[in-house]
């Protein structure tokens, strides 16, 4: 696949995470921008993401000492230097010829920790050989379970931190922005983990399908528990009572997450759910959330609401289609300083303190 030569500098123009997008636009096929900037059917859950945090308000306090302060955490017993993670998409090398090893790179100068999609275009052992930071590693359950556990171990056995067990995709969502573009994956591009797995042909309905009939369920966490020491964290959760369920499956952790936009479209905001869901979970596990955080100062928001730590998804590979390696590392930092200049303008020395924070809503 031929696309055209990343940048090598960043335009001193290139000011947010957002002016990553035009930059990408430019380089890739107009069916590959659909598959990655697109969400599914009309676009509501999407746009709710943006929108709530938009509406968002921070109430800043003044005079308070700021010496010391970091957006150091702990999460499942890593320490991190801060709470901005790369969320799992897939096939890296259709935005990039070096493809997730890139991304990679661009985290490991950034100290973000990143997880890899099951959807992947390099083998998850050629990533971690090239990773500095912790990994985790994103986890479709198959139909195909014997192939499902070999993943998993593959993953525990290259050093994965984590499984990150998506929940929300049973099947793709209603990607019509996608259709209308004709998108496909182009030649050559494919998910090399999943190279030998069981082959269940696409089926012309969805009720009474493979995929449905075989689609995981709640007693498939404790199955997965019985073949890795490797902790789970739930992702997809919008409904309180299933990060209950969650839990007492024996989830070390929950994203709440509405997949971006890209499954079913008539759900809430991550954002909007994430309050619920935190309340719920009342400390027993940590609760990441992502979906639309563009700034840093949407991370303070996520974390103010609740969130121990945020995802991001789609900008991370705007970085990646524009310049690489240089492209995600120059996101990453652009959110993790925004980050930091929110936290010094709102008067919180720690991600603790951004708990407190006092918020109000945009009229
Ligand atoms: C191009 C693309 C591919 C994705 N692939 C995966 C995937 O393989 N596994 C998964 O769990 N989520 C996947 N997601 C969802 C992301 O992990 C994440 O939930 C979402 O992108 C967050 O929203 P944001 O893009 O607004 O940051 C994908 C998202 C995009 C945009
Ligand atoms: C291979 C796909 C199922 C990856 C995905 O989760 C997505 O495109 O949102």
């Amino acid at each position: 696949m031929q696309l055209p030569p990343p940048l090598e500098t960043i335009p001193p123009e290139i000011a947010s995470v957002e002016d990553y997008e035009a930059l990408a636009r430019e380089r890739l096929p107009a069916s590959v921008w659909a598959y990655l900037n697109g969400g599914s059917a009309d676009e509501l859950a999407m746009r709710a993401n943006r929108e709530a945090l938009l509406r968002i308000k921070v109430l800043p306090r003044l005079l308070r000492p700021m010496q010391g302060a970091h957006t150091r955490l702990t999460l499942l017993g890593t320490e991190l230097a801060h709470p901005v993670i790369i969320a799992p998409t897939a096939f890296h090398r259709m935005f990039h010829p070096e493809g997730e090893l890139a991304t990679a790179l661009g985290a490991a100068a950034t100290e973000s920790p990143m997880v890899v999609s099951t959807s992947a275009t390099h083998t998850l052992e050629d990533i971690a050989a090239t990773s500095r930071t912790p990994l985790w590693f994103q986890l479709y359950i198959q139909p195909d379970r014997e192939f499902t556990i070999a993943l998993a171990q593959r993953a525990e056995a290259a050093g994965y931190k984590a499984l990150v067990l998506t929940a929300d995709a049973p099947l793709n969502g209603l990607r019509n922005r996608e259709q209308r573009a004709g998108f496909s994956l182009p030649p050559g591009i494919e998910a090399v983990n999943m190279k030998g797995v069981r082959a269940f042909p696409p089926a012309d309905r969805v009720f009474g399908s493979d995929l449905l009939d075989r689609a995981p369920v709640w007693e498939d966490i404790a199955w997965l528990r019985s073949h890795t020491s490797l902790p789970i964290i739930l992702k997809g959760v919008l409904h309180p009572e299933d990060a209950e369920l969650a839990i007492q499956a024996g989830a070390s952790g929950i994203i709440v997450s509405n997949h971006g936009g890209r499954t079913l479209d008539i759900v809430p905001a991550a954002l909007h759910a994430l309050p619920a869901i935190v309340k719920k979970v009342a400390g027993r596990v940590p609760v990441l959330m992502d979906g639309g955080i563009r700034r840093g100062s949407d991370a303070f928001i996520a974390i103010a609401m609740g969130a121990d730590a945020v995802l991001c998804g789609r900008p991370v590979v705007h970085g990646l289609a524009a310049a690489g390696a240089v492209g995600v590392a120059h996101v990453l930092k652009l959110l993790r300083t925004e980050l930091e200049m929110t936290m010094a303008l709102a008067g919180c020395r720690t991600l603790a303190e951004i708990r407190n924070a006092s918020l109000t809503f945009a009229p």
